[in-house]
């Protein structure tokens, strides 16, 4: 089997008495949408935020393209390309929605002022032509203008899939992409994340929508009470007896 982008290896993390994560292995392969599912409190959020480097693992190590990021800074794993979407307080309401999508393009470039005036004004229009770009791509261009606090919530979520992407991720880990959306904006949303990954980009995604979940998935790693109880393709998953029973009461998949 080809390298792993991302090997979560042998992961546990504990808070106080409660073990939120219990020796998680977890390979997703490039160009794959691996999805992670679970009831209520498996621990999704929590192997996420380990995999970004929000949370330390008491245990294990998170590799990412060979390097081993355990111990490094959020922001260090995102330079590396690492990038989340979804349930980020990252959208400034009173900047309109093109000036949002160049924020995080701007820290991502440098981090730096540019003393050389010529320079900024160069490095502002490139800028302004890849905002307009990913934003043609997310169907947002012809709200390029509008203040972002304005925008509906499935349009909300697309400037942050927008943001995402002109960071130019290698791995884009979505955080419940579509809660709170209509069907039609979920649909919407499933059809671009489809044509992202259409592209080769290796995406892991956490939902409790079964309809987005089956929709994207290649893979379907299953989480309770911080274990990895199945893992298998899509059918495998829905067949899967133990799946069923932990979800009982719940969602049923
Ligand atoms: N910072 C924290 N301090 C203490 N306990 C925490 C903390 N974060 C999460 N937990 C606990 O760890 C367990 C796993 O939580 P986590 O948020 O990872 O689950 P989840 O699968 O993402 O749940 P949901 O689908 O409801 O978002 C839960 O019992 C939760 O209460």
């Amino acid at each position: 089997m080809s390298q792993p982008v991302l090997d979560v290896s042998d992961v546990d993390k504990n808070f106080g008495g409660l073990r939120a994560l219990s020796n998680i292995n977890l390979q997703i392969k490039q160009g794959t949408t691996h999805a992670i599912i679970g009831p209520n409190g498996a621990g999704k959020s929590t192997l996420l935020n380990v995999c970004i480097g929000r949370l330390p693992p008491d245990r294990g190590a998170v590799i990412f393209n060979s390097d081993v990021i355990t111990g490094r800074q959020p922001h260090e794993i995102n330079q590396m390309g690492v990038v989340r979407v979804f349930q980020t307080p990252a959208i400034f309401p009173d900047l309109s929605v093109k000036q949002n999508v160049m924020l995080p393009a701007f820290a991502k470039r440098d981090g730096a002022f540019r003393l050389n005036m010529m320079q900024a004004v160069a490095d502002q229009r490139q800028l302004e032509s890849e905002a307009e770009h990913w934003l043609e791509d997310v169907g947002l261009l012809s709200h390029q203008h509008q203040l972002v606090g304005s925008l509906s919530r499935g349009d909300k979520r697309r400037l942050e899939l927008a943001m995402g992407l002109i960071q130019k991720p290698r791995l884009l880990l979505l955080d419940e992409p579509t809660a709170g959306m209509s069907r039609h904006d979920t649909n919407t949303t499933i059809e671009l994340l489809k044509k992202i990954k259409l592209r080769g980009m290796t995406e892991v995604i956490i939902e409790h929508d079964m309809h987005v979940v089956f929709s994207l998935a290649d893979r379907i790693s299953v989480l309770a009470q911080g274990q990895i109880i199945a893992e298998g393709t899509p059918e495998e998953i829905r067949g899967n007896p133990k799946v069923q029973e932990a979800y009982l009461g719940g969602t049923q998949v």
